[in-house]
């Protein structure tokens, strides 16, 4: 991060620097390299010898002339920032001026301008062959205000800099340019000329063109005084950079013809696709096309940093709790996760429209959504958890143009594998830190089994995958009878889900029951599934039908909520409507076995799904021996189960959860070294943890943790598990790393002080790579 006090050990430069040119850039240049101390002279031309006489005056300069053979000798620097079209006159007096020994043969040739090729090309025809100085570079930065009033040190600091290494530049040039870049505060990118003014011909040129053509379609109107009076926000924000310096513009206009010609093409196109969608009233494409388009202006700059997707991304954020000893009210928990995600994918390859209510606005379900909108499905929403899903049926699926982000996500890394291995078309599979080191080869492999073509390209058999479409080669790919090694509803729900597309019938037999959601969705959209014991079987070729989607509250979320009621004093909760599908009740079963008082009450059925009101109240807990076969049903609980261990009478014992070291974190090692720092004695096993529980016989509920700093290490649950604690705390606890709090439950902290927690959010721009 730039430092505005930080200055170089030493001036990279040690004669002068003459800058050509004082408009906003160049003065600017000339500004940030005199407040930085870069160089001991700075020297100038230009036309203007008012500005001059005035950057003398200000002492900005040394010297100041209309022509660069008075005032270049000695340079070990000259920076270009003239228009364009005026360069190929500056490089034949550069060449003029070395050849009369004014400056040296290396001295250093370096410029502003917003195309590089034609800069490379004036060099060429001035010099013959390139001089070893020649380091063309590109700020992004500017203004529309333009001269040398405007210019301003600060006009760089943390913009990217792009700098054209060439084949011809001496390393000692490059390595000076970039330098004095990065101290006036810029981020130094190296690219080649033509990739360079490609790029820009769509990303600057080609705004700044229709920006021109708006402004001069509505100045040109019969009634264009009323239209600028009433011109709206839209306007103004489109047409600001309108306002910048005409002749700049019509020179790189010129200079970057080829480029911005076939941008200015393609633009065409879509413009008189958009035309089509609207003269022909086609509302789901063109809702699928402003979609993806919101969604795309504020994903990429997520996807480029590797982050969340939520505006909170940016900033890292840390939970100060301090103790409180009860909790009581009636809340609503947000949306399931894992039917969330179900949604998404089973409502964008069907036929027809779905409509979800209840939907997760979490970043984790999130990733699911853009994944299919970045495959062209148009999918309205999320509004306060309803969507509208366009389905494009099982073959209407297209390439995403980018790799495909699944954020913190594995559930939706893993099924969309099975999902995008049936496809005609290729796909790379990202997601972030956390992500990518969580196992991959577990899909992967029987995948392949199936004839799927995929690879996990990271060092561990981890993501990024990159997955070839198996119908890319007009092959389909094989149902196979696979057995798998662990009770994973993931590894089950991607090969069902590639079983869909599959020649014959696809089973998985899974070692314990794990969560049903997908084998119960797709009956819902009307595919046939087998079900016998734990032995489960679709047959390809078929077709999913829409439905509606009420998606239940996540039964893992109010997990947090019924431990804090148990473990705390005079306290209950009612948690509304939550789900309880028998393969996910495993925190209820445990819980009663600990003796936690829980009741169910208006039992229902939402979308498939049975739901209930859960009320909690507070209770002894007494330690237990954990019955392994409960352990897929509650396999995200128990990070908050270790919670209530703590707080109970005796010993508490888990074992087979080894799937615990491949979460978010490794939820075994991370939750006992915070165990630890809160004061509990625990022991880690390979497969589990042992509690020894602080709590007492005579129905007191004394705290059993100590304050002290957690780490999440990325992992939701972790940071909510700990936020729990406090209820039997003695101490404040703070909780470092909670912005991962919103991949499954946004506004938990919110929640949390509604029935009587103390926790304080901060939030700071995040210093994580
Ligand atoms: O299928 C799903 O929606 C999920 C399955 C579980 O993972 P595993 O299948 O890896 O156990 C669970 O931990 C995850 O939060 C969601
Ligand atoms: C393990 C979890 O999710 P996922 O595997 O989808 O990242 C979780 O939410 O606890």
């Amino acid at each position: 991060m730039y430092n505005p006090k930080r200055k170089p050990n030493k001036s990279p430069l040690s004669q002068q620097v003459c800058v050509i040119g004082l408009g906003l850039i160049g003065a600017s240049v000339a500004q940030a390299i005199k407040d930085h101390g870069l160089s001991p002279r700075i020297v100038a031309v230009d036309r203007h010898a008012l500005s001059l006489a005035e950057a003398m005056d200000d002492g900005l300069l040394q010297a100041g002339s209309a022509v660069l053979s008075d005032v270049v000798a000695g340079s070990d620097m000259i920076v270009i920032a003239v228009p364009v079209q005026t360069v190929p006159a500056v490089m034949n007096d550069i060449a003029a001026a070395m050849r009369a020994g004014l400056i040296a043969s290396d001295c250093i040739i370096t410029d502003v301008c917003s195309t590089k090729v034609n800069v490379i090309e004036a060099a060429q025809a001035a010099f013959g062959a390139l001089p070893t100085g020649l380091v063309p570079a590109h700020p992004i930065a500017g203004a529309e205000h333009s001269g040398y009033h405007a210019r301003r040190a600060t006009l760089f600091v943390n913009h990217s800099v792009i700098v054209c290494t060439l084949e011809s530049s001496a390393a000692k040039a490059i390595t000076t340019v970039c330098r004095i870049w990065e101290a006036i505060g810029a981020q130094v990118m190296t690219m080649s000329a033509t990739r360079h003014d490609q790029i820009l011909a769509h990303t600057s040129h080609l705004p700044h063109l229709l920006a021109f053509n708006l402004v001069e379609q509505l100045a040109g109107h019969d009634d264009n005084l009323d239209m600028f009076r009433y011109a709206a926000g839209g306007f103004r924000d489109f047409s600001r950079i309108a306002a910048s310096d005409p002749k700049m513009w019509h020179d790189i206009f010129f200079a970057n013809d080829d480029a911005i010609i076939k941008a200015l093409d393609t633009y065409n196109d879509y413009l008189q696709h958009l035309r089509t969608l609207i003269v022909q009233k086609d509302s789901t494409a063109l809702m699928g096309l402003l979609g993806r388009a919101q969604a795309a202006r504020r994903h990429f700059g997520h996807m480029l940093s590797s982050t969340p997707y939520t505006d909170t991304s940016t900033m890292s954020a840390s939970y100060t709790i301090t103790p409180s000893t009860t909790v009581s009210g009636t809340i609503a928990i947000p949306g399931d996760k894992s039917v969330s995600h179900r949604s998404i994918m089973l409502g964008s390859l069907a036929e027809g429209v779905t409509r979800v209510t209840g939907f997760l606005e979490g970043e984790d379900a999130l990733a699911t959504l853009q994944a299919f909108r970045d495959m062209g499905v148009t999918i309205e929403g999320p509004h306060d958890g309803e969507l509208v899903i366009h389905g494009v049926g099982m073959n209407g699926l297209k390439p995403s143009k980018t790799p495909i982000y699944m954020g913190n996500s594995g559930t939706s890394m893993r099924l969309l594998s099975g999902i995008l291995a049936a496809q005609s078309f290729d796909s790379v599979l990202t997601g972030d830190a956390s992500l990518t080191k969580r196992p991959m080869e577990r899909v992967a492999a029987p995948l392949r089994q199936m004839g799927a073509i995929i690879q996990s390209t990271g060092e561990k058999g981890t993501a990024p995958l990159s997955i070839t479409g198996r119908a890319t080669a007009g092959e389909t790919l094989k149902g196979i009878d696979y057995d798998m090694p662990v009770a994973s509803a993931q590894i089950k729900s991607c090969l069902l889900l590639a079983g869909l597309w599959a020649e014959g019938t696809t089973s998985v037999t899974q070692p314990e029951v794990s969560r049903d959601h997908t084998e119960r969705m797709l009956q819902a959209f009307g595919y046939p599934v087998t079900v016998d014991g734990n032995r489960i079987s679709v047959t390809g070729g078929g077709t999913l039908t829409a439905c509606d989607i009420a998606v239940p509250a996540d039964i893992s979320s109010a997990a947090f909520f019924m431990v804090a009621a148990a473990i705390s004093q005079n306290s209950e909760l009612t948690l509304k409507q939550v789900g309880i599908n028998p393969t996910r009740t495993g925190i209820i079963d445990i819980l009663k076995l600990m003796q936690a008082d829980i009741t169910l009450s208006n039992q229902t059925h939402v979308g498939g799904e049975p739901v209930a009101d859960i009320t909690i109240r507070a209770s002894q807990l007494v330690g237990i021996e954990i019955p392994e076969h409960l352990v897929p049903l509650a396999i995200d609980e128990f990070p908050v189960l270790f919670i209530a261990a703590s707080c109970a009478v005796g010993r508490t014992v888990l074992t087979g959860a080894k799937e615990l070291r491949v979460k978010e974190s490794d939820r075994i090692a991370v939750m006992a070294t915070g165990l630890q720092t809160l004061g509990i004695d625990c022991e880690v096993t390979e497969d589990g943890m042992i509690i020894n529980g602080k709590g007492v016989t005579d129905g007191s509920y004394p705290a059993v943790f100590g304050g002290g700093h957690i780490v999440s290490h990325h992992d939701h649950r972790i940071a909510m598990s700990f936020t729990v604690a406090s209820l039997r705390a003695s101490d404040t606890i703070t909780i470092e790393g909670t912005e991962t709090v919103n991949t499954s439950f946004p506004d938990f902290a919110g929640l949390a002080n509604q029935v009587g927690m103390a926790i304080t959010v901060t939030e700071s721009e995040s210093t994580e790579a």
